[in-house]
């Protein structure tokens, strides 16, 4: 197959609600969306899941608009692909930029799953029907109103609760939490914003029987989470330190956790995301898959990558109607007692829906 035009647009989208964690808040979402047309006139989509600040990591929309103009479009237009793992081979001598590279990884993962008439799921091996999910749910302004929300996701029958936390918002929040749903799967995220010496404040997260506690340490470590790790009962999960399967091995190496939270873009697509899911499946380390607040395309590939079968854990990814007023595929994503049922329609198995599309696009542009 060969990419004979690819379409960037930046899309500009606003979440129903405030999602804020301990880096900063997010309202409205800036993004890059990418349509790759073949050489038989398939379009096969990406998203860049970078955000509009570099809070979470380095990479930002724009970096990732640049990283695409400048070199990895013109690395693959026209180009020979016979199966989407060559791409992250022919990205292999540029450097990082992850959530670029997965951008266009994913739109010819969708191509080819699309050219061979089979659903995404099935083009990485996946076999699950249906997926279980659970819900990411940020720093809010009173306990009261996080205890609320729990009360109304546990009913609609998301299968985990996850809470943001950071220094003020943690012990005691996750106390009241645990104390008024004692049965819950519950879990906590700190998206780094501790350090090794608040080891005696984070061991009392200990008593709460959380599933996992999420990068609690900086996004960068591998060493000092394995010290915490050594200390804490609660099972450590990495986010932001594991950007690639060599990551993931010196992690579970060292002991620096016993789950890994997988995302597309932060590893550099789905190739890398399958080695990483195949190799903690040889070692005995759950996965789940994580989320970026993302619109209707990467949802899309987050609910193919979970059909993978050590995506033991129920992931972030909710159904679209808990983010956005309208998403911009069709059908949206669905959860129905904590679970999606993979669709199985070819590639990402969702339609984008163009007229949407076009409400949100602020700027396109395209490259043959
Ligand atoms: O609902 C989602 O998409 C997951 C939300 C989430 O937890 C998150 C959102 C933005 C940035 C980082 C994270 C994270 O997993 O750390
Ligand atoms: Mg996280």
């Amino acid at each position: 197959m060969k990419l004979k035009e690819v379409k960037l647009r930046h899309l500009k989208m606003t979440m129903k609600a405030p999602f804020a964690t301990s880096f900063g808040s997010f309202q409205d979402k800036e993004f890059i969306l990418l349509e790759a047309t073949d050489d038989l006139g398939n379009s096969g989509w990406g998203e860049s899941v970078a955000f509009e600040v570099p809070w979470y990591n380095e990479e930002t929309f724009k970096t990732n608009w640049h990283m695409l103009e400048d070199f990895l479009i013109p690395a693959l237009l026209n180009k020979e692909i016979t199966h989407p793992d060559e791409v992250s081979e022919i990205f292999s001598s540029i450097r990082k930029n992850n959530m670029a590279k997965s951008t266009i990884e994913g739109a010819v993962w969708d191509l080819y799953a699309k050219r061979n008439q089979i659903t995404l799921a099935k083009a990485l091996g996946g076999e699950k029907k249906k997926i279980e999910v659970g819900i990411s749910i940020g720093i809010q302004k009173s306990v009261e109103d996080l205890l609320q929300l729990i009360e109304g996701y546990v009913a609609e029958g998301y299968k985990r609760m996850k809470v943001k936390i950071k220094p003020g918002w943690d012990v005691d929040v996750m106390r009241q939490v645990r104390e008024k749903f004692p049965d819950i799967l519950l879990m906590a995220d700190a998206n780094s914003a501790y350090r090794l010496t608040d080891i005696d404040h984070l061991k009392q997260l200990d008593e709460f029987n959380l599933m996992m506690i999420e990068q609690p340490l900086a996004s960068d470590d591998i060493v000092d989470h394995a010290k915490l790790q050594a200390e804490m009962k609660t099972p450590i999960c990495l986010d932001e330190s594991i950007h690639s399967l060599e990551d993931t091995r010196k992690a579970v190496e060292l002991g620096s956790c016993k789950i890994i939270n997988i995302k597309i873009g932060r590893v550099g697509g789905l190739t890398e995301a399958k080695k990483i899911h195949d190799y903690c499946q040889e070692q005995g380390i759950a996965v789940w898959c994580g989320g970026m607040l993302e619109s209707g395309v990467g949802r899309a590939h987050n609910v193919a990558l979970t059909t993978l079968p050590n995506f033991i854990m129920p992931g972030d990814t909710a159904g679209s109607k808990r983010y956005w007023e309208k998403d911009i595929i069709t059908p949206e994503v669905v959860v129905e007692d904590g679970y999606i049922t993979v669709p199985e329609n070819a590639g990402i198995g969702y339609a984008p829906d163009l007229a949407v599309i076009e409400k949100y696009t602020i700027m396109e542009k395209t490259y043959q």
